[in-house]
């Protein structure tokens, strides 16, 4: 699904109306109709008490036929105009207007502090107060009433995005932003949804379609892409009848080092779990027992060295290579990464230790294959690209970071980023659960996998994040987020592959 600005959202909206020759209260009456139909669907009639909060302009308009279509079904609505201009807009004034004529119970104005309403624990409030048409940073009293809002304990529903957010840059870690439980959001999701720094303002997230002119959004350039069941399905490329093992990549994974050789064995159990014909590794000799007893189907050449990794196997030939799980970055292993470089100019996957080796060895950077795969945690991107002063800045490095270099970067975190060039594709699958040891390595082997099997790096990369985050959540639904091992993302692979053609979790995601 592509992500649009603001500015891409107006352009769909003015078509809309255009070629559909609707009125643009007539498209708020379609949207925010959509935002009743859910919020009536869920509530069912109870009699709570609704607080409906509407600033001034269309998302406050919004509000307004919301709450008209609750009143009508017998809701319990107060509504408050959150009047901090007189600059109300026509499609807010029209919808104020019919407002009227349903009701004798005026919608409250809120002017300063003294207005506020008491807002109770079970309460249930709807904020309407800004949408994508927010500019400057909310002040004064009305900051005052967000912190209200959000300190009182009531559900909080948000209208197209949680007041306070903008859709283009962070607000600051003091700004006043509402703390929504669930927002439902038109046509689109914005990229503030998925950032580290914004994405808990959100709580649940729905997108629904308003019917915003189809072909006009279909001929949008977007950069930016949410990654879920669908667009995942889309990249699986199937296996053909007639094929044998080495149809599906002969894999080299290179890691591991006294104590932690356990990484190189997740790694290479993903990999073989996500469908590699041939697994092979390349590890200290003190991981020799451990990996041909806990993972027979893998074939095993070790370093001379006992406990770290010196030198690189040149003459093995693989279709793709891994480095970097549980490596360390002593000197003698950053010698067996050059050397993996100067004989590779095939795409790699590089993560963990070997992402820490191409920071304090900057001058590896040009030498990586184009097309590798880089795969950083927060620390481990700080460390490659220096520090960000907010998210945006951060996908901007990254961006150019991977221009200049030729390389794909999977940015991990709840929502991994995945950034080729100027393009940014954002995962929707995965859980709390699956921050745990090991988790990325389990990843590694995937893309490796992937890789192997043909994919093109970017899809092995953006499936791969998708298919282990849908693993990570088949398994907590089988056990619980506590007690997920990273073992058992890899291993419930063969799950997840299926889950993806499943009618029922085709609709879930
Ligand atoms: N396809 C669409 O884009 C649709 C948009 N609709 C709604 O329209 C919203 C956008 O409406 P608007 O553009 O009127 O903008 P908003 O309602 O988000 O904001 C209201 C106005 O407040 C002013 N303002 C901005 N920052 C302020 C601040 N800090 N303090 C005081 N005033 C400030 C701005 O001039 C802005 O026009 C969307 O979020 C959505 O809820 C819907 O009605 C349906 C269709
Ligand atoms: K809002």
């Amino acid at each position: 699904m592509k992500v649009l600005s603001a500015e891409q959202l107006s352009g769909a909206d003015k078509e809309t109306i255009r070629k559909q020759n609707i009125t643009s209260e007539e498209l708020m009456e379609r949207a925010a109709t959509l935002v009743f139909n859910e919020i009536n669907q869920r509530l069912q009639g109870a009699p709570i008490p609704i607080k409906i909060f509407c600033g001034i302009g269309n998302n406050g308009g919004d509000g307004l036929v919301i709450a008209r279509h609750l009143i009508q079904h017998g809701y319990h609505v107060t509504v408050y105009v959150v009047n901090y201009s007189d600059k109300r807009s026509e499609d807010f004034l029209a919808n104020y207007e019919k407002l009227k004529v349903i009701t004798n119970d005026w919608p409250h104005l809120i002017k300063e502090e003294d207005h506020f309403p008491e807002i109770n624990t079970g309460d249930f409030v709807i904020d309407a107060m800004f949408g994508i048409g927010l500019n400057r940073p909310i002040e004064g009293w009305v900051a005052k009433l967000v912190k209200l809002i959000n300190n009182s304990q009531a559900f909080i529903l948000a209208v197209d995005m949680p007041s306070g957010l903008f859709s283009d840059k962070t607000p600051g870690k003091k700004a006043a932003v509402i703390e929504a439980n669930y927002t439902l959001s038109f046509q689109s999701p914005k990229l503030v949804f998925f950032l580290p720094e914004t994405m808990d303002y959100i709580g649940d997230l729905q997108v629904l379609d308003i019917g915003l002119d189809r072909e006009y959004i279909s001929k949008l350039i977007s950069e930016t892409f949410l990654i879920g069941k669908q667009e995942a399905v889309s990249l699986y490329i199937p296996r053909k009848k007639n094929s044998h093992k080495g149809d599906y990549g002969k894999v080299l994974i290179v890691g591991g080092s006294y104590g932690k050789i356990g990484s190189v064995l997740l790694t290479a159990t993903a990999a073989l779990k996500t469908g590699t014909g041939l697994c092979s590794l390349y590890i200290p000799e003190c991981g020799y027992d451990i990996i041909q007893t806990g993972l027979p189907e893998a074939m095993l050449m070790t370093d001379t060295d006992k406990k770290m990794l010196t030198t690189y196997p040149k003459d093995f030939d693989a279709d793709v290579v891994c480095f970097g799980m549980g490596v360390g970055t002593d000197e003698k292993s950053v010698q067996a990464l050059k050397e993996l470089l100067q004989a590779n100019n095939d795409p790699v996957v590089i993560d963990a230790d070997g992402l820490n080796i191409l920071s304090n060895n900057k001058e590896f950077l040009k030498m990586l294959p184009k097309n590798s795969v880089l795969t950083p945690h927060p620390g481990e991107l700080k460390r490659l690209i220096g520090a960000w002063e907010d998210d945006f800045q951060k996908l901007e490095k990254v961006k150019k970071f991977s221009k200049k270099y030729n390389v794909i970067l999977v940015v991990k975190g709840a929502h991994t980023f995945t950034i080729d060039r100027e393009y940014i594709y954002i995962n929707d699958s995965g859980n709390p659960g699956m921050a745990t040891a090991g988790s990325g390595d389990v990843l590694s082997g995937i893309i490796t996998s992937l890789i192997g099997q043909g994919y093109e790096p970017v899809n092995a990369a953006v499936f791969g994040v998708y298919l282990h985050g849908l693993s990570g959540d088949i398994t907590a639904e089988e056990i619980g987020y506590e007690s997920l091992l990273a073992g058992d993302i890899a291993r419930n692979m063969g799950k997840a592959v299926k889950a993806l053609f499943e009618r029922e979790s085709m609709e879930s995601k």
